[in-house]
Parts: C-alpha cells; structure tokens; sequence
C-alpha cells in the first residue's frame, strides 16, 4: 500500500450509485489517475489516498484508491480553491476570495462555529451566512455517517439511500432497529439488514428482528405468487429462516396486527395472513370491478343485425359462441373472454371493434406485454398499448414508491371500451392501478387463456375473476379448422385435455428427438438452434428460444445458457466480457431484463445517433442484447425490442440474465418462431401439464421437444399445480 496526499484537481467521472469514481490528483506538481469508490469527494479538496498503482490496459498506469480520507486545506490557496470550487451552492471563486481574505486560515472555523460573521463580507446576506453554514455541516455530517455506515459494511450506495432517508436519526436506527431499513430504504431487504443487526450485536430473538423476518416471508411469498399466506405456513418459514421456535413467530403476529402491518382474515375456514397493502390491494380490486360492472340495454335483436352486417362486411360466418361474446361485451360493464390457441379469440376481438366502432364507441387495445401488444395490434389493425403505457407510467426517484401512472381516479381513461388480451399474465398490481383508471360506464374486456401459467407477480386474476362466478365468461372451445392444420394448436389442445400426443410422427412444425442423456440432448439443442432450425423455419438464430421448465440442473436454465453463449456467440477478442458475480455478459449477447424496474431510461436513436424517443421503464421479460461494455465509464449497453436502448451501470447487472435459454414462466405473453425444449427429468411440481401447455403454445411455427417421450407423457397426465393462494374470488363475493 502507498499513501498519497493531494488536491483533487478535476473529477473525470462520478457513478452516483456506487460511488465509483475517476479523478485526476495534483501531488507535488504531479498528476495521478486514481480510481475507487468513493461517495464524497469534491474538485478543489484535499484528500489522503491509499491505495496501489496498478496498469491498465487501455488507460494506463492508475492509483487504485483502497481508502481515503479528506484533509483539511493548509494553504490559503488551497482553502480558497475549494470553497470556490462548487462545493457549496451559491459560493463561487470571487466570493469564496472574499471570504478568505477576509477570515485568512480561520475561514473554515468562522464558517463552522460563527457562521453569523460570515454577514461582515460583502454579498453575504445574513440569510446567505446561514445556508453557507447549513452546507458546508451538511457535507461533514454526511462524510460522517458514511464512515459509520461503512463499519457495518454497507456500501457507499445504500450508506447515501439511508443517509437521505433517515439524516442524524440513522444512528439510533443502525444501534436499536437496523431492521426499519429494510421497510424504509429500497434495496435493503430483510438479509442484508439482519447482517448489519448481527455487527450492531442486536440479538436472535429480538422483536423487532422477529417482526422483520414475517414481512420478509410474506414479501418472498409474494414474490412466489402468493398474495397470502396461511398462518400455519407463515408461523413454519419464518420460524426457519429466523432459526426461532413457532410460538416465538406467533407472539409477533398480534403485535404486527395490531400496527396494522399485516391483516390476518379467514378464508375457507382457514387463518391466513396478508402483508396489509396486499390485502387492501385484493379488496379494493374487488370493490372496483364489481362497480365497473353494470348492465347496459341493448336490444338483442338490434345488436344481431348489427352482427350480421358485420359478418357480411368481413365475409365471415361467425360462430355461436363468438356472436354470444360480441352481444355480452355490449351488454355489460365487465366480461370475461377465454380460450385455447386457435378458438378464435382474436377473430372475436375484430368483430367486437367493428361492433362498437359502428355504435361511435371509443375504443382502447392493451396488453401487458410489449410483444402481445405488437401482436394485437397486427391481428387487429388497431393500435394496441401495454398496459403501462396505456395507464402513463412515468418514473420516480424512488422504486415502485416514487414511479406512478398519470393514470388513475383522478384522471381516469376517457373510452367507453377497454379490451385486454392475455389477461392471464395480469398480476393483482397491474389489475388494480387498472381499475383505478377505469370509471363505471366504461367497458372492460378481459380476454385471455386461463389454462395459461398465471402471472408472474402476485395473483391469480384472471383464474379468480372467472371462478368467482360474478361476471359473465364467455368460453370458446371450438377449434377452428385453419387452426386444426397446425400441429402446435392440435397437440397443446390434447395437453390440456389431458390427452397423450403422438410423437412417433415427425411434422415440421412438431417433433421430437429421442435422447435419453443430458449431454447428448445438450448437442442435439445446439445443432437445432445454431444449424438446423433457422432455416427451415426462416428465422434468426436469436428468435429460436429454447425453454425448459428448470432452472438447476444439466438442462436447467443456467447450465444450457453458458453452454449456448460458448457456441452462439463465442470468446473473441473484438467482444469485450465482463464478469458479474457468477454471470458473465459478452457483447453480442442475448439477454433479459429479470425484474420491473420503472426508473431504468430508454432511448431510441436514429441511425446517426440521434435520440427520436425516450422514455422509462423495463419490464421482466423484456429481451434484448448487449450492444457494448464500457469499463471506463463502468456500464453496459443492451438494445431491446424497438431499439430501445438501456444503459445498465455495471452495479445494476444482476437485473439481467443470459437468455439463450429461459424457463417457461419467463416465457409468458411471448411468441417465437420456434421453441426448442429439453425435458428428461425433473421435478413433479414443474414437470406438469400447466407448463408444457405454456411451452407449446408459445412457438408460431414449429415445436422441437429433446428427450424422453415418457416425461412428455407424464407431464401430460401431471395435472399438480404449484398452489397460488390468492383470495380475490372471496373478496368478490363478499363486497
Ligand atoms: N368464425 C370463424 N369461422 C372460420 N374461421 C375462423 C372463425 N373464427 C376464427 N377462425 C379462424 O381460426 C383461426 C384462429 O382464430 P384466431 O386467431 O381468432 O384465434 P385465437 O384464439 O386468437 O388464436 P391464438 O390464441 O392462437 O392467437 C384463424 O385462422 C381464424 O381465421
């Protein structure tokens, strides 16, 4: 280690995340390159740096700050220099000249304790005096709690986060209840904070720790789907991840009840628990839909005619059942429309903006993915949304806190039709700021397959609304001849009704290769993806998406994408890789967005570079990929749908992943090509009908399923579903 003492002459580059930081230091007329993560540090400050020199290959020889500290200026020079230097707002170089000539050495000292004096130089307000003061302590205090915060390892990003939340009360809340960080500040979760609660020397069985661990369960249960818990389930996982008996748990519950934290409700005879804002989620969806439904009058007779004109117009004979859709979604405030691959849902859709445009009716297309939007809107000539868009999502400072939509009850959707396709994917968040958005006399279609996967976030809300019985659900289960000619439809209807397929004859649209060892079905999945596949289905080797229901494992989703980035974009000296944890992304690579982040910025440019759109938010799900690795500026670039452009800073990495291969959950709401599949073994609880139904469905022209027929077939007969508990069909029933 070397020790260097210097000015900070010029900040080269500043990563307000993670504090990252290039600058240029003067030491003894000499200008060093130093790198480190440092939060606080202003041009025109003194600093002692240690640290080694380390070579870089493209920036050359750098000081790599380990730690740092700031010194105080000994010079009137140099005291002058930084006051003037920006860092105090509103003190620029002439002044900050005044003031030390003026005050001399004791300009700092005047500044801390008799700020009042500040008033004797010229241009300084008495009010001035007092902001000069409140900044220059402000900065101190903050350089304080960051060499507090970073003695119970927490990094300079979430030591800022906690300082702007909390200011001088984070020192009580790190000694007594480090656990409010993981309510208050984004980011921190329940394990981090138990850590910084283990160096603070906070006990097992404290209450507060205790308290923690069942909203962290609760919040995990959500992340799983679940918008409940069941108490004895809840009281069993916190028990273990706090290493604490049951009884312990429950003694914690009525304390977290009675602060309203969670809401502990019967259903089906049983106690169930729900994190508060879950609850009142379910509840005021419920409320809303049920308001949103009301009748409207329309002669039965007139809306046929109307339909007949329809047909004529568009030379189709509309089934029984469509023409029943059409009538129903004129007749009432809320309707449910569902069906397998190939039943028409989308033909009905057609008719039903045909229908309401002739009545003058405004209509509205959404979906809740980018890729089903773009497929409504081709299917139906008519401009569909995604939901978000629809609803004007606009960005925050603060994640889920800070972003909203602009739409809502204050400013509601002006149409008097909504309708949604793939309403399955439609989780309990977006339904409710859905409704929030749509006043009664609007209609809501709702049209979707719920033999899909549901959602990926919390919720059952398609599934619920139609067990409910509290609406009218239009099921179409005809399969339209056209569709009869496609292997995929023919085959994913025999799946969900639980019928075996055949798979001894090979159509190019549906086939399956025997192989009974993982590496074998490994080699078989490249050659289809790098060789066989975009030919003979005239796609790119990108659009081919292989699937598979795990994530661990030979042919889990992690193993197969390192595989496949080895054989579709492989090492080269032109593509610059960056390592992330256990991740490792190389330019040219295909990946996916993991989690929503509303925050994230996009761009879209011109072909010279230009900007022609912006906007936030980026989706899980979303697919893109890496167009280039930056290190010096420390970010990665990634390209999505549209030409949306990301800029991911290396320390928001882990919201991506390789995508090569993904796990059908993640698959929901897409369509590709062509699906490749391994399925040897695996799990009970995903080797289901559920699953390989989702799968199947998701390939537009061809199928390719790598493995054992046996496992196709048990899965097929697998009807076990991963539980949802979700009480939105309760709720429903009861307001
Ligand atoms: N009433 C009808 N008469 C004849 N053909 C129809 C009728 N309704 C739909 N079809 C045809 O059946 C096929 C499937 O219809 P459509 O695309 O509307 O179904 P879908 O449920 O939206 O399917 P997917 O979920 O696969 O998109 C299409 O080729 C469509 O032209």
């Amino acid at each position: 280690m070397e020790t260097l003492h210097g000015l900070v002459e010029h900040i080269v580059y500043h990563n307000e995340n993670n504090g990252y930081t290039v600058l240029a230091l003067m030491c003894q007329g000499d200008e060093v390159m130093c790198t480190g993560t440092m939060a606080m540090v202003n041009e025109g400050e003194y600093i002692k740096a240690e640290g080694d020199y380390v070579e870089h290959a493209t920036y050359g020889r750098q000081f790599r700050i380990a730690s740092f500290s700031i010194e105080a200026p000994e010079d009137l020079f140099s005291i002058e220099r930084y006051l003037g230097s920006g860092a105090i707002k509103g003190v620029g170089p002439s002044l900050a000249g005044r003031i030390v000539k003026k005050f001399k050495e004791d300009s700092f000292r005047i500044i801390e304790n008799e700020p009042e004096r500040l008033a004797e130089v010229k241009g300084i307000s008495e009010r001035k005096a007092q902001e000069i003061y409140q900044q220059f302590h402000d900065k101190q205090d903050m350089r304080q709690a960051m060499m507090f915060l970073s003695k119970y390892g927490i990094s300079t990003a979430y030591a800022v986060k906690i300082y702007n939340e909390y200011g001088s009360r984070l020192y009580d809340i790190i000694r007594e209840n480090p656990y409010q960080l993981a309510e208050d500040v984004s980011g921190i979760g329940f394990r981090l904070a138990d850590d910084i609660a283990r160096r603070a020397g906070i006990g097992m069985d404290s209450d507060y720790r205790i308290r923690s661990g069942v909203i962290y369960v609760l919040l995990q249960a959500s992340m799983n789907g679940h918008v409940y818990l069941p108490v004895e389930e809840l009281k069993r996982q916190s028990a273990e991840i706090l290493e604490i008996s049951e009884e312990a748990v429950e003694r914690q519950l009525m304390n977290l009840s009675i602060d309203k934290k969670i809401i502990i409700k019967k259903i089906e005879e049983q106690s169930v628990v729900y994190a508060s804002t879950y609850y009142y989620l379910e509840l005021s969806t419920a409320r809303m839909l049920k308001n949103l439904n009301v009748k409207y009058e329309v002669s039965l007779r007139e809306a046929e005619q109307q339909i007949r004109r329809i047909e004529a117009e568009e030379k189709i004979s509309l089934d029984e059942m469509q023409k029943t859709a059409v009538v129903e979604a004129a007749r009432n405030g809320v309707l449910v429309i569902t069906g397998g691959p190939g039943t028409g849902k989308t033909t009905t859709i057609n008719a039903m903006i045909r229908f309401f445009e002739n009545e003058g009716l405004e209509i509205r297309l959404a979906a809740p993915t980018g890729r089903a939007a773009k497929r409504m809107t081709e299917a139906t000539g008519y401009e569909a949304q995604t939901i978000h868009r629809m609803l004007e999502l606009s960005g925050g400072p603060e994640e889920q806190a800070g972003s909203h939509f602009e739409r809502n009850e204050q400013n509601p959707l002006e149409s008097d039709v909504i309708i949604i396709d793939e309403m399955s994917m439609v989780d309990i968040h977006l339904m409710n700021a859905l409704l929030k958005a749509v006043m009664p006399g609007t209609r809501l279609i709702m049209v979707g397959d719920v033999n899909q996967l549901p959602s990926v976030g919390p919720g059952n809300v398609l599934k619920d609304i139609i067990q409910s019985h509290c609406f009218n659900v239009v099921m179409l289960t005809k399969i339209f001849r056209q569709a009869m000619e496609s292997a995929i439809i023919k085959n994913a209807h025999k799946i969900n009704d639980g019928e075996d397929i055949d798979l001894e004859v090979k159509t190019p649209d549906f086939f399956c290769l025997k192989r009974y060892q993982a590496a074998d079905i490994q080699g078989v999945i490249i050659a289809l993806v790098r060789d066989k596949l975009p030919n003979n289905v005239g796609a790119s080797v990108n659009d081919i998406q292989v699937l598979t229901p795990m994530r661990k494992g030979e042919l889990g989703v992690e193993r197969l994408n390192k595989l496949l980035q080895e054989y579709l974009n492989p090492k080269d000296e032109t593509k610059r890789e960056k390592e992330q944890g256990d991740r490792l992304f190389r330019e040219g690579d295909k990946v996916m967005q993991i989690k929503n982040n509303y925050q994230l910025e996009w761009e879209i440019t011109d072909r010279y570079g230009i900007p022609v759109e912006k906007g936030v938010g980026v989706f899980n799900g979303d697919m893109g990929r890496v167009q280039e690795i930056n290190f010096f500026a420390e970010q990665m670039t990634v390209e999505f749908d549209e030409g949306r452009k990301i800029v991911y800073p290396f320390a928001q990495l882990d919201e991506l992943e390789l995508a090569y291969a993904i796990t059908v959950h993640k698959s929901q709401g897409s369509e590709y090509p062509a699906v490749v599949m391994p399925l040897l073994t695996g799990p009970r609880m995903l080797f289901n009908r559920n699953i390989l139904y989702t799968a199947v469905t998701r390939a537009k022209k061809c199928v390719a399923i790598v493995g054992s027929e046996q496992t196709v077939a048990q899965m097929i007969h697998n009807q076990r579903e991963q539980k949802r508990y979700s009480g939105l069909a309760v709720w429903l029933n009861e307001v």
